[in-house]
């Protein structure tokens, strides 16, 4: 398995060897990204202050990228930027790598640094943003940056899109960048995103970390309930009030979970090659998941990210009502945000919603919503997906799995599809559910030494895909 050597590729790929002045400036280049505050409110709502000061941070910190006559680089929607690697031979199909500058609001409280601080403490770098997701910003620039010093030119094409509104939807960036690559006519061999990472402990009797590359993402529905009834004196109320109803109806979507997909969707073929990798006897279940199915769809359901992976969620998150102590409300709303199962649909979480709320007084307005991602190719022939394995098992030599899997969020990959139908979503750093707690949590922190590792990751990532779009097959040629 793997991909094939070609008389094209360098004779020698350029080592993934820093030196200990590159290594001190890339940690530092990190820590200067995390202190500039980019922080998306909601949508529309931006800390532009910041994204145009990121904008001429990563000028300073990467002058080699920005000065390279074979890169362009481009503003997208006012802060986003996209660059474009022309490689030397045209025949191969380019790819792109996408990461996203901003970063959700983090409050100080609870944090043990000031979250926009960057600062380093036993050997970790402390911010929002340095696992979600400029990590990955200024690790792909950076790994660029230290290949063209050592004049290296690629043979492929590829694009860097950095959004700048990722967290709060990717219409300005993502959005933007997608439709100017469309009417470019660009069409992709592959993207990979942030979204999913080299998982350690998330699934109990599992006791080896392994890399999930996640091929498919959930949809979503953010539905809005609302249930108005005439206003009055609270000393005589009526026998229900909105609050009351609206109180309910949440209530009943809260208890009534939808249904269990297991079984359809990519997180079969995660636990099929993950099913030597548990001991006796999780490894007989998960081998002949044909008769232990009800079991294991069961077992998933019991920790809230596995239950993730199984069924459409559904998170009651937002729930207003009321406006004086002594008067019946009249009007009571709440926001449920629905992650669609890629074996859903829109239409059909709505239409089940619907009908464990049953109640006419309660409205439906549909918000906004996505439907989940196809699921990208990981056979053989899978060229981003084979290229992600092959960088894992170079620079993780521990890690002995490699698993396709679907990331239980969103990312800024879903407005790509026009563009291929080869989406990965996988960040080089090993994530332990306390790591997973930091995103968009307190304490986000990232080891100088896994930092290191990402370039490294890249680095090498970038080399690897100069190779011929001919992944070998898994039948003996002759
Ligand atoms: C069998 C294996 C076990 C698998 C365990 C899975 C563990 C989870 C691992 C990784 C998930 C990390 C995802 C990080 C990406 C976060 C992206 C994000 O937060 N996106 C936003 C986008 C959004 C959507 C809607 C409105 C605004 C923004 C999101 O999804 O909320
Ligand atoms: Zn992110
Ligand atoms: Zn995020």
């Amino acid at each position: 398995k793997g991909l094939r050597d070609t008389e094209h590729q360098r004779a020698s790929p350029i080592p993934s060897q820093f030196s200990q002045e590159e290594r001190v400036t890339m940690k530092e280049s990190l820590k200067g990204a995390i202190q500039i505050p980019t922080v998306s409110f909601s949508p529309g709502e931006f800390n532009t202050t910041a994204l145009a000061e990121f904008g001429e941070y990563i000028h300073k910190v990467f002058p080699t990228v920005f000065r390279t006559s074979f890169i362009q680089h481009e503003v997208v929607g006012e802060y986003s930027h996209l660059f474009t690697v022309q490689g030397s031979d045209p025949s191969l199909q380019p790819y792109m790598l996408l990461a996203h500058i901003d970063v959700v609001p983090a409050p100080d409280q609870g944090w043990e640094v000031p979250p926009f601080s960057g600062l380093e403490r036993d050997g970790f770098i402390y911010g929002r943003g340095t696992l979600d997701n400029k990590n990955s910003v200024m690790a792909i620039l950076q790994a660029l940056e230290l290949l063209l010093i050592r004049n290296y030119i690629p043979r492929r094409s590829f694009f860097i899109a950095l959004g700048h509104d990722e967290e709060v939807s990717g219409a300005h960036g993502a959005q933007k960048i997608s439709a100017l690559l469309q009417a470019r006519g660009v069409q992709l061999a592959f993207i990979v995103d942030e979204g999913s990472f080299i998982l350690d402990g998330f699934i109990p009797s599992l006791k080896k970390p392994f890399a999930m590359v996640s091929v498919s993402e959930k949809g979503s529905l953010d539905l809005m309930l609302e249930v108005n009834k005439t206003p009055g004196h609270s000393s005589a109320p009526p026998k229900e009030t909105s609050i009351g109803i609206l109180a309910a109806a949440v209530s009943r979507l809260e208890q009534t979970p939808m249904p269990n997909m297991f079984g359809s969707g990519p997180l079969k073929m995660t636990l099929q090659q993950l099913a030597n990798e548990f001991s006796f006897p999780a490894n007989v279940i998960f081998n002949n998941l044909w008769l232990f199915w009800p079991l294991v769809s069961r077992l998933m359901e019991r920790e809230d990210i596995t239950n993730a992976l199984v069924r459409t969620t559904t998170a009651v998150t937002m729930f207003n009502a009321g406006i004086k102590v002594n008067v019946i409300p009249p009007v009571a709303q709440a926001t449920v945000n629905f992650r669609i199962h890629p074996a859903q649909t829109v239409q059909e979480v709505l239409k089940l919603a619907k009908d464990i709320v049953v109640d006419d007084r309660v409205q439906f307005h549909v918000l906004e919503s996505f439907e989940p991602l196809p699921v990208s190719p990981s056979d053989d022939q899978a060229l981003g997906y084979q290229l992600i394995r092959q960088t894992i098992q170079s620079v993780f030599p521990e890690i002995n799995i490699v698993a396709p899997g679907i990331c239980i969020a969103q990312t800024d990959s879903r407005h790509y599809t026009n563009l291929t139908t080869g989406i990965y979503r996988f960040n080089p750093l090993y994530l332990q559910p306390q790591d997973f707690r930091g995103i968009h949590g307190i304490n986000e922190r990232i080891s100088v030494q896994a930092y290191e590792t990402q370039v490294k990751f890249i680095f090498e990532f970038i080399q690897n895909a100069d190779t011929e779009q001919r992944p070998v097959s898994h039948l003996h040629e002759l």
